[in-house]
């Protein structure tokens, strides 16, 4: 089961590459689902000298001052003996460094390349793989040293930003925390203990390492705390020799360290007796075979964690859609698709399956017929009225039989009311159409992204809509005025002749003759008027749903079709601008899924490799 450790460090290399380093973005993280080793410390305790020593070689930054400022995800692979040994940088992939001093070089460039010469830190880790024959397979994180005061350049707020960021990783309940406390320090001072005490309580996850146990004053030992009595940890703590400053300026090489270190324990009359499990060597197979175990542990959990993500990611990506295509051709294809959504909408509106057009029978079963009703025919036609309009008509010698003028008067004058209630329909249907154009947009999911589109769809259809209703008025106006024009001979031909008969006794018969006379002109144009409103309440509805519903059904977008075919690239572009944040969102989600699906794969291969 070797293969889970080198599982797990593809799957880490692929977090740093897509982006996940755990931390405050509001994407499913995997880095944190991971388990690894992670080496915390004060300044100086050690730390680089316990890695170096686990790797067996000089490989990373020294100097004064805060010198690891970016994580270090240390991947160790075993190789088979004789192999030559090198590093390689996940950020340099395919360079083979077998000099480890351009290694320590290449740690110190990508930490400032990241971080500037500010001497700020950065929570984006480096990530180095070491083959070597002299390792076992093991990952482990180097992170800044706890510090207690900045030094000069670097801000005050550096204490702070490094505990935080060492906290980050060690909270994480997958994590494994080697904690570095130098054996000539007052071990209760040590920042690593202190810190791991409030993470882990229990001490299930802490490996307590004591280092510089060769600097102890004389007559004093770590038996107490090696052998767990002093500060109790769920593992056994362990002792380290590391190459002291004065072995490093002598360039002592590492596999003379570890053979001193060994020398050290075998032949101490201290921890002579515990030789077997001290040195960096053991430390070393211990993790190794720990990190083992608890990945195989944690694998399940890991797995049903990227299933549930990668639903949750799929789900979200449908949701916002697809992204944007680049070429103008397929920019222009996506406008005609989101165009066509938007009209199918639109007629289903108008056709039935969504409401709203049921609204427009209204205009013409409802509105329109009472509008006639209304229409103050009375007192066009009160006796008093005709008679000014017929004498008007005869002039200075009254008519002798029917007043012929005085009809075509009264007609004209009648029929020009309708002018009123035939505009109002044509209104109506406007506005309930452009009302539908409205609803009809919002209810385009496809749309929602594109608010630059959508204003412009509702633009072009508005236009077109203003000139329906152009239209549309024209037309009912004229049917209007060709009632006027020419007047139905047949309806004046069938009128009985006038038959005088009663009448009122008190008055004399020249005046009981013109009132009922005028009377019966009234009553005539009064029914002709009705034949014609009769007419138009069937004529009117059916010149405004030709000129207007009609023709939005069939031609809402075709200007907006035309002036898309003469655009170019950038302008369709604009037409596509989407909301800037759902872009930016949708590539996250992309990545995300691309690492949630590279790490499902990663573990099926070793799950069926088993
Ligand atoms: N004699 C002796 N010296 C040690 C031992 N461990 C570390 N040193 C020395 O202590 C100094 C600091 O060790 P580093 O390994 O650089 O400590 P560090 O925790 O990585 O330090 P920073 O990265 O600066 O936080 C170096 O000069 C080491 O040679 C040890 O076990 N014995």
């Amino acid at each position: 089961m070797e293969s889970l450790i080198v599982t797990v460090n593809r799957i880490q290399r692929a977090c740093t590459v897509l982006g996940d380093h755990g931390g405050d973005t509001n994407l499913p993280t995997l880095w944190e689902a991971l388990p690894s080793v992670v080496v915390v410390g004060g300044q100086s305790s050690g730390k680089s000298s316990v890695l170096e020593s686990i790797v067996g070689r000089d490989f990373l930054p020294r100097g004064s001052g805060i010198v690891t400022r970016r994580p270090l995800v240390l991947q160790l692979h075993k190789t088979e003996r004789g192999l030559q040994e090198y590093g390689e940088f996940l950020h340099l992939p395919k360079k083979k460094f077998t000099d480890f001093s351009m290694v320590r070089k290449e740690i110190q460039d990508e930490t400032d390349r990241m971080t500037g010469k500010s001497k700020q830190i950065s929570p984006v880790p480096i990530h180095l793989s070491i083959y070597s024959p002299n390792v076992v397979n093991l990952t482990l994180i180097d992170l800044p040293g706890l510090t207690k005061v900045a030094v000069e350049g670097q801000p005050e707020s550096i204490v702070q930003d490094i505990e935080s960021m060492v906290r980050s990783y060690v909270e994480k309940p997958n994590c494994i925390i080697l904690a570095i406390t130098p054996a000539n320090q007052d071990i209760a001072t040590s920042d690593a203990i202190k810190l791991s005490r409030e993470v882990d309580p229990t001490g299930e996850r802490t490996f307590g390492v004591l280092t510089k146990l060769d600097l102890m004053d004389k007559g004093t030992n770590a038996i107490d705390v090696l052998e767990g009595r002093a500060y109790p940890l769920q593992h056994p703590w362990v002792g380290i020799v590391n190459r002291s400053q004065a072995d490093i300026k002598k360039n002592v090489d590492m596999i003379a360290s570890r053979w001193k270190e060994r020398e050290f324990f075998a032949s101490s009359p201290d921890y002579g007796h515990l030789a077997s499990k001290m040195g960096s060597e053991y430390l070393a197979k211990v993790l190794s075979k720990h990190l083992e175990s608890v990945i195989r542990a944690r694998l399940p959990g890991i797995t049903s964690l990227i299933n549930k993500s990668i639903e949750e990611l799929e789900a979200e990506l449908s949701h916002l859609g697809r992204s944007v295509a680049v070429d103008a051709g397929a920019q222009l294809y996506t406008i005609l698709e989101l165009c066509r959504a938007f009209d199918r909408i639109f007629k289903e509106h108008l056709d039935g399956g969504r409401p709203g057009g049921d609204r427009i029978y209204g205009v013409f079963d409802h509105q329109l017929p009472a509008a006639l009703r209304k229409l103050p025919f009375d007192r066009h036609l009160s006796l008093q009225n005709i008679r000014k309009v017929v004498s008007e008509a005869d002039g200075y010698q009254p008519h002798l039989i029917a007043p012929e003028q005085g009809y075509r008067r009264l007609i004209d004058g009648a029929l020009n009311y309708f002018r009123g209630p035939a505009e109002a329909s044509v209104d109506a249907v406007h506005f309930l159409l452009k009302e539908l154009v409205r609803r009809s947009i919002a209810e385009t999911q496809e749309l929602k992204r594109f608010p630059t589109l959508q204003a412009e769809i509702a633009a072009a259809a508005s236009e077109a809509l203003e000139r329906f209703r152009e239209d549309s008025k024209k037309t009912t106006l004229r049917m209007v005025d060709m009632e006027s024009s020419y007047l139905t001979v047949d309806f004046f031909r069938k009128l009985p002749q006038e038959v005088e008969k009663g009448g009122n006794p008190t008055s004399s018969s020249v005046d009981r003759y013109a009132e009922s006379h005028f009377r019966r002109i009234g009553s005539n144009v009064y029914s002709y008027v009705g034949m014609v409103s009769d007419t138009l309440r069937n004529t009117i509805p059916k010149a405004v749903v030709y000129c207007q519903v009609r023709e939005a059904k069939h031609s809402l977008l075709d200007h907006f079709y035309i002036q898309l075919g003469k655009k170019e690239g950038k302008q369709l572009a604009q037409l596509l601008d989407e909301d800037p944040a759902l872009m930016e969102r949708r590539q996250q989600c992309v990545k995300r899924l691309e690492l949630y699906k590279s790490a499902r794969d990663e573990i099926d291969s070793v799950l069926w490799a088993r």
